[in-house]
């Protein structure tokens, strides 16, 4: 049983959406959420749910105030108004990697299969098992969500406009489909606009314009209340039945009390349905949920599935940092590094531009990667999901690509005389410098990415992230030659001290202070001693970096996603 007392909601800038809201829906009904567009559906849908928890008032889940159901992390279901699953992949790998995620671990693969292939005939979708989600159509794609959370057989069910983009025949079909998970135990409450969908439910609850609660019972008992032939006709009497606050005394509905009284019974939606497709589609929930582990291994093989689908990612990925390349072959010289004839001053900006390097490809590999799939990852800590695996998951696919590119960068330098000729172990020491600096940016990346809301914005944010890691490193202008609010900046810049690291494993100091160059002592003067720590002090800075900026990434999500269940 879920109970909703007195819930209000308001969205930025103090607008109210929804006022005072009370209603309990029973075990096992089918509720439908009806009212005009703008009306407040989806709000009160998602502060049910626990998506967006409501400013006032309470839901309690069977009495425990927590306002969570289920009791394990597959209680609860979710389907939203937008189509949420990853465009680029089949549909049954898609649903093969939701069964891995929802169903209980140790779940045999061939049993997984079978589930899979279950909601596969339950949503009438067998036929497009093979084709890209991208690819469905409208209506197929709604469903492929649907099928989602159809694996397990989640004790609540919430579903936004399920059946918007279905022709009536789909449409029916899939109410039937809810009508058999409701029998079967199921709470299932939904937003429509349509009038049969409501027709077929065990309980309306009608949202004037202002987000009030104009009525709350059963869909006969809403036709008396509102005088009206069918529900369509609600809509009629709610659009010209004055200011909203009044609809709810005048339609004497806002109370559950009151015409939920008339009872469950009287609802015609029961007769409705078959319903055998959902218990048959609804997976076994039973049993402990998929540990850390298996969380991180599985969306492991999913981000590396998804990366590799996407052939446009991979070139640029990959292409990126070949240009790069490409052009600090062309913009140095070769031998700067020469102990006869240095040149200090190039030696300090290929320092510097590997550095950065290394800090810009992490950084962008980072960026796009959770702004764009964040209501995938809402709807998956609802089923459990935890923020651990799938923040290190997206770091384990990455950090191997980062290493490449990072040991690409220095192995073409050195081949092309731009670095010294220095042994294995000193080559060595400058990776780990390189991809701890390129793994503190990738997770600087992932944390701008969990804060933002959409890819546009993660794109902006671009400039603002490399702009002081450029200017406050200390390799344009020393750090002992800058402004003193510039130094304390420059501590803040993970970039400083990959470069600082870098150029100390080369050995500049003395490169510049025995060198045959005379610009090496008087810039030696002017960096004074900023390559003298060993790198290792360096990369324990560089980890530490890393791990403060997982860790907030972590907590943003945590605070931008419902905790599981
Ligand atoms: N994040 C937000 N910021 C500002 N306003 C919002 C936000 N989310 C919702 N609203 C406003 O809250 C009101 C209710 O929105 P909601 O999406 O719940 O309506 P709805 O009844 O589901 O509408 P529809 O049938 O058109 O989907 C609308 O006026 C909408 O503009």
């Amino acid at each position: 049983m879920i109970e909703v007392r007195g819930v209000g909601q308001r969205v930025d800038g103090g607008r109210r959406t929804l006022r005072d809201v009370s209603l309990t829906i029973g075990s096992g009904e089918l509720v439908a959420i009806i009212g005009g567009s703008g009306a407040g559906k989806t709000t009160l849908l998602d502060a049910i749910a626990g998506i967006r928890p409501p400013a006032e008032g309470e839901v309690r889940y069977d009495g425990d105030g927590t306002g969570k159901g289920g009791g394990n992390g597959r209680g609860l279901g979710y389907v939203p108004q937008d189509d949420i699953v990853h465009l680029e992949m089949p549909l049954r790998r898609t649903l093969r990697y939701a069964a891995g995620l929802r169903l209980p671990a140790g779940t045999p693969a061939d049993r997984a299969g079978r589930a899979v292939d279950a909601v596969l005939e339950a949503l009438a979708l067998t036929g497009r098992a093979g084709q890209r989600v991208g690819s469905l159509s409208g209506g197929e794609r709604k469903r492929a969500s649907i099928a989602v959370e159809l694996l397990t057989r989640p004790r609540v069910f919430f579903l936004d406009e399920p059946t918007s983009g279905l022709d009536p025949a789909t449409a029916a079909d899939l109410m039937r489909l809810l009508r058999g998970l409701a029998d079967s135990g199921t709470t299932v409450v939904l937003t429509t606009h349509h009038p049969p969908d409501a027709a077929a439910c065990d309980q309306v609850a009608v949202l004037a314009l202002d987000g009030t609660l104009a009525f709350y019972g059963p869909p006969g008992a809403a036709r008396e209340a509102f005088q009206a032939d069918g529900i369509e006709d609600i809509y009629v009497r709610l659009a010209g039945a004055g200011e909203p606050h009044d609809w709810a005394s005048r339609f004497g509905g806002a109370q559950d009390g009151g015409v939920r009284e008339s009872g469950v019974q009287e609802s015609g939606g029961r007769e409705s349905g078959g319903g055998e497709g959902g218990s048959e589609a609804a997976g076994d929930a039973a049993g402990a949920p998929a540990g850390a582990f298996a969380q991180w291994a599985l969306l492991t093989r999913r981000n590396l599935d998804l990366m590799t689908r996407n052939r446009l990612t991979l070139a640029v990925l990959g292409g990126s940092p070949l240009m790069v390349l490409a052009m600090f072959a062309v913009l140095f010289r070769p031998g700067a590094f020469s102990p006869e004839s240095p040149s200090p001053g190039a030696t300090v900006m290929i320092l510097f531009w590997i550095a950065f390097g290394g800090f810009f490809f992490g950084l962008t590999y980072g960026l796009p990667q959770i702004c764009a799939e964040l209501p995938v990852l809402r709807r998956e800590r609802l089923a459990g999901l935890r923020i651990g695996p799938y923040v290190l998951a997206k770091v384990a696919v990455l950090l191997p690509l980062l290493a490449v590119v990072d040991a690409l960068m220095l192995g073409v330098l050195r081949g092309l005389d731009r670095l010294p000729a220095l042994g294995w172990r000193t080559y060595g020491e400058l990776l780990a410098t390189l991809l701890l600096c390129s793994l503190a940016a990738l997770a600087l990346g992932l944390l701008v990415s969990a804060a933002v809301t959409d890819a546009v914005q993660a794109t902006m944010a671009l400039p603002m992230l490399c702009f002081p890691q450029v200017l406050f490193v200390g390799a344009i202008l020393p750090v002992p030659v800058m402004a003193a609010p510039g130094r304390w900046l420059s501590f803040a810049m993970s970039n400083r001290w990959a470069f600082e690291g870098l150029g100390h494993t080369l050995g500049v100091e003395r490169l510049w202070a025995s060198g045959r160059s005379p610009l090496g002592p008087p810039l030696l003067g002017s960096y004074g001693d900023t390559f003298s720590r060993a790198a290792a002090v360096d990369w324990a800075l560089l980890a530490g970096f890393t791990v403060i900026f997982l860790v907030v990434t972590g907590l943003i999500l945590v605070r931008r996603t419902p905790n599981a269940p």
